[in-house]
């Protein structure tokens, strides 16, 4: 029997559920967090590195691989998890979302979207089959749907018609993805945040079928407020013996409220990205080494922390290495900011386990303190 994939609840607590994804290149606990390696890497990390702060699964990206080196040229090399050196779990996004956002001169149609590269300026073209294509040359696990996600501010008009453009979309891609045993497809549902057309669109992809589904179109301007009202319902749209994946999100306090709303997977590229500016994030709330206050700061970031950084050095010389601008200070924020990401998911895996979601989530707030400590 070829190594399929497949999804476990193990422990629910309310809305929360505690899982694992298996899949042929290994196994995903859930709730989950995936590091983003945007360009077949995860930056100033070693893969290795990744693996030790506790992740099981990674992300790639159809739109920047597409560009360069192109998806033909790793799969002569015998794939992405070979050409980056990662062996376990990848999650390719199917590029709709990147090229809305980063490429110029694009013309959106019924068949696709022809853009030029943010890169050389060359022309591409984006299709539900031609993400699919690439999505199987890059080799990824956890092939994303091909869809549109609408810009804020939009009407409802707008976004019913995106969201009946990317169901339509969902269907091509179903029918281009064909029976990869072992490989998965999952749908993005779509719909603003309009109750009616989040159930719709997930009524929809319940009847095409998807061996996952993720919850797209947030974290898009509208505010915490807004997003935790879609996901109060939106997840119970959802067939609940399927992954739940949450795109783009997000601060840890996002993660937390989104995984007490039933979400079992979610990426950003906020703890690297924010990492290489300075920004570490920790169960105290953030810390902006940059800040002339922490000059002579003889203490560890976090004082609980077991990561290299927290463990080998001052705040005194973080501050020192970024303002001199040295390589090893977005290697050492980047490495505590995916470890405190990880060591929070396996803090709300636990509590799930325990049937102590309620307390854990009230001690996360109880220790956070406003501005930077
Ligand atoms: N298909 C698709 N992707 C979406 C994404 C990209 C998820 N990350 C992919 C990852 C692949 C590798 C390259 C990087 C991206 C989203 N990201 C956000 N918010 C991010 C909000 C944010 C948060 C922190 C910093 C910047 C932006 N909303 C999203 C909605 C959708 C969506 O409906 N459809
Ligand atoms: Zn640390």
């Amino acid at each position: 029997m070829a190594q399929m994939f497949g999804f476990s609840v193990e422990a629910t607590d309310g809305s929360a559920r505690k899982g694992v994804i298996r899949t042929p290149r290994g196994e995903i606990r859930t709730p989950a967090f995936m590091p983003v390696g945007t360009a077949a890497t995860v930056k100033a990390m070693l893969p290795g590195s990744v693996r030790e702060t506790g992740a099981d699964i990674l992300l790639g990206n159809t739109y920047h691989l597409m560009l360069r080196p192109t998806a033909e040229r790793i799969a002569r090399l015998g794939g992405l998890h070979r050409f980056m050196n990662w062996e376990r779990p990848i999650l390719t996004d199917s590029g709709g979302f990147q090229v809305m956002s980063l490429a110029s001169l694009r013309k959106l149609t019924e068949e696709g979207v022809r853009f030029s590269s943010h890169i050389d300026g060359s022309k591409h073209m984006l299709s539900p089959e031609r993400s699919m294509e690439i999505q199987k040359l890059l080799g990824s696990d956890i092939v994303m749907c091909f869809d549109e996600c609408p810009a804020l501010p939009a009407t409802e008009a707008e976004v019913a018609r995106s969201m009946a453009l990317s169901m339509r979309w969902a269907q091509r891609s179903r029918d281009a993805f064909g029976d990869r045993p072992g490989h998965a497809l999952f749908g993005i549902m779509q719909g603003g945040v309009t109750r009616d057309l989040r159930e719709e669109s997930a009524k929809a992809l319940t009847e095409i079928g998807f061996d996952g589904y993720a919850v797209g179109g947030l974290a898009v301007g509208e505010g915490q407020e807004a997003m935790f009202g879609v996901l109060d319902y939106a997840p119970g749209f959802l067939p609940q013996d399927k992954p739940r994946y949450l795109m783009g999100v997000g601060k840890p306090d996002d993660i937390v409220g989104a995984v007490e709303r039933g979400i079992d997977m979610m990426d950003c590229v906020l703890p690297s990205r924010s990492g290489r500016t300075g920004q570490a994030w920790t169960r105290r709330g953030q810390v902006n080494i940059k800040n002339a206050r922490h000059q002579d700061d003889p203490r560890p970031l976090d004082e609980d922390c077991t990561c290299p950084a927290c463990r080998g050095y001052s705040r005194a010389y973080l501050h020192h290495v970024f303002k001199a601008q040295e390589m090893i200070s977005g290697m050492l924020l980047t490495w505590h900011n995916l470890h405190y990401y990880q060591e929070l998911m396996q803090g709300l895996r636990d509590a799930i386990g325990s049937g102590q979601l309620a307390a854990f989530v009230a001690n996360f707030h109880a220790q956070r303190q406003a501005g930077d400590i």
